[in-house]
């Protein structure tokens, strides 16, 4: 009966699928179809005539969500939507609304972002008179957080202080103060942060069995992907949740564990065989993403941790090409040599740029890539950079919507209570929360009674705000979140203001404010949102991840950009991993211990692993860091992958064997040495099915000046080049289009390749 659903998948694959009642865990290595499984075994139980309001999908991003949703459907129709799915923290935050009063909220609570997070403590740091150099507001933040993860109140935390050896901050005296005040003042403005949507879920389950009972009751099956980076605080509620009907079926890769700063414990898994005596378990070793190069690379990586289950995997697929080191003398050449690559991959092998992915191991290292990028053309975006939701604009206008709803919101009324300018300085506005949090009053009780407090000339700009939210309020029952928004903007003057303003960036950012208008319309028209307030679309939009961007102009294809952290779970045809270096990656803030290089390994494992067909490593020679060029060194990481999955281009074997003679000069690690004998030895080619390339002649007499971005006057078709990496060939055909001049060449050994001229170092000759 259930045939079709298990169609296509291997034998553990389809167990998994219709194994749906009682504990399952699938540990498997990365690209074994757990997520697939996921998806099937839910379509399975929905098929089975399970409702789909009692199965609980938790997934790492909204958008992992929205795309298994969509697969689901393709099985089940739109019974699908009917599923609980999204990250803990947006599927939390829902039984947050529903179960508010419980906890002393009402359902129209702000979520704090990170940064109003900050700014928060930053003010109760300066109220209480301490020195915001020691109290650094982001140090604070996080000892919050660490906290709040592990469960520990902030009365908890005064009486016993979590202190880590050598961990100056820990020793503080303040932290405790400040976090409960902090917690305080979050209350008060009717407040969340993205810690507290976790928190004080376990809190609520915790004090209020009856409404525990209730969500036992109503999830009948429990679903964890990436179980591997839940932290205890996650852990607690998920089994909580499963405790009745004990369906849960947690799926993960203890080696892809990436968030242990982040407090995620490898330990869930291996507590999950304790916890639950009857759990079965599979495991997926079959890989179908990655050819076997990449494959069996990321093997030989991960072998070398001590600290992981030992799982096997090997895959089907072809053989496919070695893994290739591209070597740049800077960061400005690495990326120009990886966007050149990046170009020529499209053209020769017919790519898109959906098909690509720069995966780097901090955000910073985005630029440039970004910048050669643009020089040729290609369309890309960032994952994690700079969202559209934390531009200033729209943070005003969200800032005005969210104190609409919620009038105790501390953080958003200092963002707006003076925009536009009203006159009224920051010294009136610290006073009305001062006074608000030394009587105890909700902020809106003083600004809504100005008149009674001695705020001189402010007190009628003050009141004039007042009016301003009052007219809003009452519009929030009856519109919905379009119609309330956009009044808001015309009528606060945040778009006069922007429209006035007639600079480029003014320009700018009063089309963000309009786009924001704009997705507000679509959040309304969109059939699969029953709840169209205000409040529904504010709970959205605080929980969307940074991997959850949209494009912004609607076009689709763009190579991605992001860090290794974001990439989870994601796969592309063609990866490049940027900036292999020695205190990059491995980063040196996260080398304290051997523990910390092993999460750096994972995340080594995790970025080979998301490669389909080829993978590209890179690294510079220099790099600028905090305003000084500095010499590095090629990470440790390439030099542990085994060297026979490894080919390193001509240009770097060549420099390599210099730097062997001349003794004098440090060589930067063995890699070095490595890779240039094994380029000799074997050609470099030896898993690939294509055939070798010239790279065996490492020091070969061509000076590397010789090869030149070539000009196309001087090239002609019929001509014979030596190109660096492609060796020799014959111009066939020169052209132009917005790109510049492309040349096809027909290399000897690699066949027919389009070229652009401005990056391809081609040498004529004679
Ligand atoms: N039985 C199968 N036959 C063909 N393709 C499969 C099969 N199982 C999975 N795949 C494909 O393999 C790829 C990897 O699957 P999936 O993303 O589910 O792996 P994963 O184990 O979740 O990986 P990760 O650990 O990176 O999250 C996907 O493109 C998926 O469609
Ligand atoms: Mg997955």
């Amino acid at each position: 009966m259930f045939e079709d659903i298990t169609k296509g998948l291997n034998e553990p694959q389809a167990q998994a699928v219709l194994h749906t009642e009682g504990p399952l865990m699938i540990i498997a290595g990365a690209g074994s179809g757990k997520t697939r499984v996921l998806t099937q075994r839910t379509a399975h139980l929905i098929r089975k005539g399970v409702d789909p309001f009692s199965i609980l999908l938790l997934t790492f991003t909204n958008k992992a969500a929205g795309e298994m949703r969509a697969r689901i459907e393709k099985v089940v129709g739109t019974d699908a939507r009917g599923i609980w799915m999204g990250t803990f923290h947006s599927v939390f935050a829902k039984i947050l609304r529903f179960e508010a009063k419980a906890m002393g909220y009402t359902s129209d609570f702000s979520i704090y972002d990170t940064d109003d997070s900050k700014s928060l403590l930053k003010t109760i740091i300066k109220e209480r008179g301490l020195d915001d150099k020691i109290y650094k507001p982001n140090v604070v933040f996080n000892r919050i957080s660490g906290a709040k993860n592990r469960l520990v109140s902030a009365e908890a935390y005064i009486a016993d202080p979590i202190i880590q050896a050598d961990d100056a901050a820990a020793r503080l005296p303040e932290i405790g103060r400040l976090y409960k005040l902090y917690v305080d003042r979050c209350f008060k403005a009717n407040a969340m942060d993205f810690d507290d949507l976790l928190y004080n879920t376990n809190v609520l389950f915790r004090d209020f069995p009856a409404i525990l009972n209730k969500y036992q009751h109503r999830y009948k099956y429990v679903m964890v992907d990436e179980f591997q980076d839940t932290n205890v605080s996650q852990y607690l509620i998920t089994r909580k949740l499963a405790a009745i009907h004990e369906n849960i079926c947690v799926v993960g890769d203890d080696a892809q564990s990436i968030y242990a700063f982040r407090g995620a414990n490898i330990q869930n898994i291996l507590n999950f065989e304790k916890d639950y005596p009857d759990l079965t378990t599979i495991r997926l070793e079959q890989n179908y993403r990655s050819t076997k190069v990449i494959v069996e690379a990321a093997n030989s990586v991960i072998a070398r941790n001590k600290r992981q289950l030992r799982k096997e995997v090997f895959t089907e697929n072809e053989g496919g090409n070695l893994i290739e080191v591209i070597k740049a003398g800077s960061d400005v050449e690495e990326g120009r040599l990886v966007s050149t690559s990046l170009f020529e991959e499209k053209l020769n092998h017919g790519l898109s740029n959906n098909d690509f992915a720069i995966l780097y191991r901090t955000n910073s290292q985005s630029r440039a890539f970004e910048e050669s990028l643009r020089k040729l053309n290609i369309k890309y975006r960032i994952v994690g950079g700079l969202s559209f939701y934390q531009r200033r604009e729209i943070k005003d206008l969200l800032a005005y919507l969210r104190f609409t709803l919620n009038q105790s919101d501390e953080e958003a009324f200092k963002r707006i209570i003076n925009l536009p300018k009203r006159g009224i300085g920051d010294q009136t506005i610290a006073k009305i929360t001062v006074t608000a949090a030394e009587q105890g009053l909700p902020l809106w009780d003083i600004v809504a009674n100005i008149q009674q407090y001695n705020a001189g000339r402010s007190g009628v700009a003050i009141e004039g705000f007042s009016d301003l939210i009052k007219s809003f309020k009452l519009l929030v029952d009856t519109k919905d979140a379009y119609e309330v928004a956009s009044h808001v903007a015309k009528a606060s003057g945040v778009l006069k203001e922007l429209y006035d303003d007639k600079t480029v960036e003014g320009l700018s950012r009063y089309e963000n404010v309009q786009e924001l208008l704009n997705s507000i319309k679509q959040f309304v028209d969109n059939p699969e949102n029953e709840d169209k307030s205000l409040g529904a679309f504010l709970q959205t939009v605080s929980l969307l991840t940074n991997a959850d961007q949209e494009d912004e102009d609607g076009d689709n294809d763009r190579v991605t950009l992001m860090t290794i952290h974001q990439a989870k779970g994601l796969e592309y045809k063609v990866v490049y991993i940027v900036g292999l270096e020695e205190d990059l990656f491995p980063s040196q803030m996260m080398l304290q211990s051997s523990e910390d290089l092993e999460e750096e390994r994972r995340l080594f494992y995790v970025a080979i692993t998301r490669a389909e067909k080829r993978l590209y490593l890179s690294y510079a020679e220099t790099r600028y860091q905090y305003g000084r060029l500095k010499p590095c060194e090629p990470s440790r990481f390439m030099d542990e992958i085994d060297e026979k999955y490894v080919r390193v281009s001509r240009q770097a074997a060549r420099r390599m064997s210099e730097s062997q003679r001349n003794t004098d000069r440090p060589t930067p690690a063995a890699f070095l040495r490595n890779v240039a004998n094994r380029a000799a030895q074997n050609g470099g080619s030896q898993a690939s099915k294509t055939p070798p390339t010239r790279s065996g002649a490492a020091s070969t007499h061509v000076p590397s000046s010789d090869f030149k971005a070539s000009d196309p006057r001087k090239l002609a078709s019929g001509q014979r080049v030596e190109h660096q990496k492609f060796g020799f060939g014959v111009v066939k055909l020169i052209s132009t289009d917005q790109n510049g001049a492309k040349a096809v060449i027909h290399f000897d050994t690699q066949g027919e390749k389009t070229l652009l001229l401005s990056f391809a170092k081609l040498r004529i000759i004679e």
